[in-house]
C-alpha cells in the first residue's frame, strides 16, 4: 500500500503537471540492494558483508590519533569503453521490431535506456544527470553522506588545526567525489584540494599507480581466467532467444547486460534489466569479476604487491610521523583498482589460496572483488591509542577487518610497534620503480605529495579517464 500522502500527492493536480515518476517506479526503488555484492563494483556503495562484529569505533578509553583514507569515487556512469558494448547491446533490443516476452517484456512500454547523454560517460551519478529525480544511489549524495559519516567518527581530529589539505587524482570523476566530499563537511574547515596527477609522467608521486606502470599486463594471467566457463552467459542469451525469436543475443551481450543492470541502479534507482537474472547466475558473473581481478590486479599478479607498494610505504611513513606532523586527517580519493594493488600489498585479502577457473571456492575464498571497492569504497587505516600504546587497524567499508597474524591489540587492533614489523615483511624485496620500469616513463622516482603539497601546488589538468 502505497502512503495516503503519496497517493494524495500523485494524484494532485499539481504533480500531473509535473514529471513525476510513474507509481511502479517509485515503488522498486530501494528494492535490489540484495544484489548489489554480485555485480563487479558496478553497482551503488554497500558495506562490507560478513562484518566479524568487530565495532569500528575506537575501543573504550582509547583515543584515535591519526586517521587515513583510500576512497574510490562514487557511484557513476559506465566508462566511454564500456558505454561503446552497451549501446551495442541496447541497439539490437532497441531495433526489434516483435513483441518482447517473458524478462524482456518491460522493454514493450516505453522503455528509454539508462544512458541519454554521451557527456554522462566516465562521470559521477549525481542529483541532476541522474534518469530519475527520486535516484537515491548518486555519487554525489553517497560522497556526501560519506563525508557526515566521516565527521561524525573522526570530527575531533579536524578541531585543532584550521586547515585540511585532500587529495584526489586528477580523473574528474575521482577529483568531483572529493569535492562533493569537501562540500559536505561543511563551512567549518578550510579545505585545500591537491589535484595529483594520474598521467605516467607522475611516476611515482601518484595516487594512481597502476598508471604509471608500463610494466603491468592486463593479460598476464589471461591463461588462467580465460578457462572460466561462460555456459551461463550462453544459458541467458540461449533463454532470451528463445522466448523473443529472432532476438540473436550472443554470450557478450548476456554479459552486457549485469553491466546495463548496474549501472542503471546507480542512474535511475532501480533496474528492470536485473529481474533477468537467476541467483546462480550472479554468482557466476560475480566470481568471474573476482577470478579476473585476482590475476590482474589482486594477489594472483606478483607484480601487484610492487605496484601497491608505492603507496603502502606511505601510509606507513605517515603513520610513524603522526605525532609531528599537524593533519591528523590524510584523505585520498583514487580508483578502484589502486585500492586493490593496495590492498593487495597490505594483505588483508590473501589467503595464500589462488583462485582457480574450474570451480567457486565457496568456503575458501576472501577475495571478493565488489566487497573490497564497490563504488564508494572507503579504506581507513586507524591509529589510536590506549593508556600508553599505540595501536593499527583497518577499516573497510565499515568493518573492521583484522590483520589476522597481529589482531591482539583492543578492537583486535595489532600494536604500533608490531604493525611496523608486519609491513615491513609485506614490503620486503618489493621495488615499485624498478618492478614497473617506472623510469621509462617518468623521471619522478618518490611520492612526495603528503609532505611537499605546501610548497608545491598540485593541480593537475582534470581528465575523463
Ligand atoms: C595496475 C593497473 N593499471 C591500470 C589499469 C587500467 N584500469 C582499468 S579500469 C581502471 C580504473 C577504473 O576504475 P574506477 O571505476 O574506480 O575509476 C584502470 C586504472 C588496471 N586495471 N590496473
Amino acid at each position: 500500500m502505497l502512503p495516503a500522502i503519496l497517493s494524495a500527492l500523485l494524484a494532485s493536480p499539481v504533480a500531473q503537471g509535473l514529471v513525476v515518476p510513474q507509481l511502479a517506479e517509485l515503488q522498486k526503488i530501494g528494492t535490489q540492494e540484495d544484489i548489489f555484492p554480485y555485480l563487479a563494483g558496478d553497482a551503488p556503495y554497500f558495506s562490507y558483508p560478513n562484518d566479524y562484529g568487530i565495532p569500528r569505533e575506537a575501543p573504550e578509553s582509547c583515543q584515535i590519533t591519526q586517521v587515513q583514507l583510500i576512497a574510490r569515487h562514487g557511484e557513476r556512469y559506465p566508462s566511454k569503453s564500456r558505454g561503446r558494448k552497451l549501446f551495442k547491446t541496447w541497439y539490437k533490443l532497441s531495433n526489434y521490431t516483435k513483441t518482447f516476452n517473458g524478462s524482456l517484456s518491460f522493454l514493450n512500454d516505453d522503455y528509454e535506456f539508462f544512458i541519454q547523454d554521451m557527456d554522462n560517460l566516465e562521470q559521477e551519478t549525481t542529483l541532476k544527470n541522474s534518469v530519475n529525480p527520486l535516484n537515491p544511489y548518486t555519487g554525489e549524495m553517497d560522497a556526501k553522506v560519506h563525508a557526515r559519516d566521516f565527521l561524525q567518527q573522526y570530527g575531533n581530529l579536524l578541531e585543532n588545526s584550521t586547515n585540511l589539505t585532500v587529495f584526489a587524482t586528477s580523473s574528474k570523476r575521482v577529483h568531483d567525489t572529493a569535492e562533493y566530499f569537501i562540500e559536505a563537511l561543511g563551512p567549518d574547515y578550510n579545505v585545500t584540494l591537491e589535484v595529483i596527477d594520474e598521467e605516467p609522467s607522475a611516476g611515482a608521486n601518484t595516487i594512481s599507480a597502476g598508471y604509471s606502470c608500463p610494466a603491468w599486463n592486463e593479460s598476464a594471467f589471461s591463461n588462467i581466467t580465460d578457462a572460466y566457463s561462460d555456459s551461463y552467459l550462453k544459458n541467458i542469451a540461449k533463454r532470451l532467444n528463445k522466448q523473443n525469436p529472432g532476438l540473436n543475443l550472443t554470450s557478450s551481450d548476456a554479459f552486457m547486460l549485469f553491466s546495463w543492470c548496474a549501472y542503471e541502479i546507480t542512474a535511475r534507482g532501480y533496474s528492470d534489466i536485473c529481474d533477468v537474472f537467476t541467483q546462480d547466475e550472479l554468482i557466476r558473473y560475480s566470481y568471474y569479476d573476482d577470478l579476473s581481478n585476482y590475476y590482474s590486479d589482486g594477489p594472483g599478479y606478483p607484480l601487484i604487491k610492487d605496484v601497491g607498494s608505492n603507496l603502502f610505504n606511505a601510509t606507513v611513513k605517515l603513520l610513524k610521523q603522526s605525532e609531528e606532523l599537524d593533519q591528523k586527517a590524510w584523505l585520498s580519493f583514487t580508483h578502484d583498482t589502486d585500492i586493490l594493488n593496495y590492498l593487495t600489498t597490505v594483505g588483508l585479502f590473501d589467503d595464500g589460496n589462488p583462485l582457480n577457473a574450474t570451480y567457486i571456492p565457496f568456503r575458501d575464498h576472501v577475495f571478493h572483488k565488489s566487497w573490497q571497492v564497490p563504488m564508494g569504497a572507503r579504506v581507513y587505516t586507524q591509529k589510536f591509542q590506549c593508556s600508553n600504546e599505540s595501536y593499527v587497524r583497518y577499516v573497510i567499508n565499515d568493518a573492521v577487518i583484522p590483520i589476522e597474524s597481529c589482531s591482539s591489540g583492543p578492537g583486535f587492533s595489532c600494536s604500533e610497534n608490531d604493525f611496523y614489523d608486519y609491513a615491513a615483511s609485506r614490503l620486503q624485496g618489493l621495488n615499485f620503480v624498478a618492478a614497473c620500469n617506472v623510469t621509462s616513463v617518468s623521471n619522478v622516482t618518490n611520492l612526495t605529495y603528503y609532505w611537499d603539497y605546501n610548497t608545491t601546488n598540485y593541480n593537475s589538468p582534470l581528465l575523463d579517464q
